[in-house]
């Protein structure tokens, strides 16, 4: 069997995660997990880390760092056949440092936008609140204005995308991702792409990946939510 392969993707709201995230899983066959999917999940559920995090999440706050570790630990051990692409986790040094103590990661993606970028990206960002899904008008417009492509229903924008709160979010990425890249730089395994358009950074990341992963044993083409 081919050797698993363990990567995180980085980057500030906006920077393209998800949007990347979903190319790499359909073109190596990772499993694409993403906290903010498995943080609806549990809030769906109504579990007790779910409704703890819904406060935070509601107020436009980060959940707090021992509750994302014992959400997102546990599973990820518990993927012990899988290679994965982890998206949005870890972005605090000390999330990082737990996730060192459970596994070794193979690579670190980190997506570096520019800022005007970022803001034109976010005030054009349409959100499915229920499955996270993410429309742009421009870039990946739904197939009917203003609705999810699976469900139908209305499609809403997030405040804190706006151009106003958009300044503090991102200076509060460069504070607490800076230690975090720090980390994976000095381990050797941060690699940064720096662009304004997904599709033009899209060939390096491919190209990136396709010396490190030689096998695809796993060509699941879904998005796969945590077990
Ligand atoms: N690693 C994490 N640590 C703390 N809180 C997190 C983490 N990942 C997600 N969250 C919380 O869950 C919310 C939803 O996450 P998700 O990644 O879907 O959305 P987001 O805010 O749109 O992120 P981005 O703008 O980077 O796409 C975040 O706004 C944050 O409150
Ligand atoms: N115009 C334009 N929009 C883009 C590009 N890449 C991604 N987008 C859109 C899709 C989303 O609406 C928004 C943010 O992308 P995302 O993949 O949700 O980013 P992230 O918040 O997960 O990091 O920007 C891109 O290259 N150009």
């Amino acid at each position: 069997m081919a050797k698993l392969f363990r990567a995180v993707i980085m980057g500030p709201p906006g920077s393209g995660k998800g949007t990347i995230s979903e190319r790499i899983a359909q073109s190596f066959g990772l499993k694409h997990l993403s906290s903010g999917d498995f943080l609806r999940e549990n809030i769906a559920a109504n579990t007790e880390a779910g409704v703890l995090a819904k406060t935070y999440i509601e107020r436009g706050l980060m959940v707090p760092d021992h509750v994302m570790t014992r959400l997102l630990l546990p599973r990820l051990e518990e993927m012990t056949r899988h290679s994965w692409l982890m998206d949005g986790f870890p972005c605090t040094l000390a999330q990082a440092k737990a996730l060192n103590s459970t596994c070794d990661l193979d690579l670190v993606i980190s997506l570096n936008i520019p800022y005007e970028t970022l803001k034109d990206r976010l005030s054009d960002r349409w959100i499915h609140p229920a499955s996270g899904r993410v429309y742009n008008m421009g870039f990946n417009p739904p197939r009917v204005q203003g609705r999810d492509d699976l469900s139908g229903e209305p499609l809403i924008q997030h405040d804190n995308d706006q151009p106003e709160a958009l300044v503090a979010r991102l200076r509060h990425y460069k504070d607490v991702a800076k230690p975090v890249i720090d980390l994976y730089k000095s381990k050797g395994i941060l690699h940064t792409f720096s662009g304004t358009e997904t599709d033009r950074i899209w060939p390096y990341i491919n190209s990136l990946l396709s010396t490190k992963i030689l096998s695809r044993p796993e060509m699941d083409t879904q998005h796969i939510p945590m077990p």
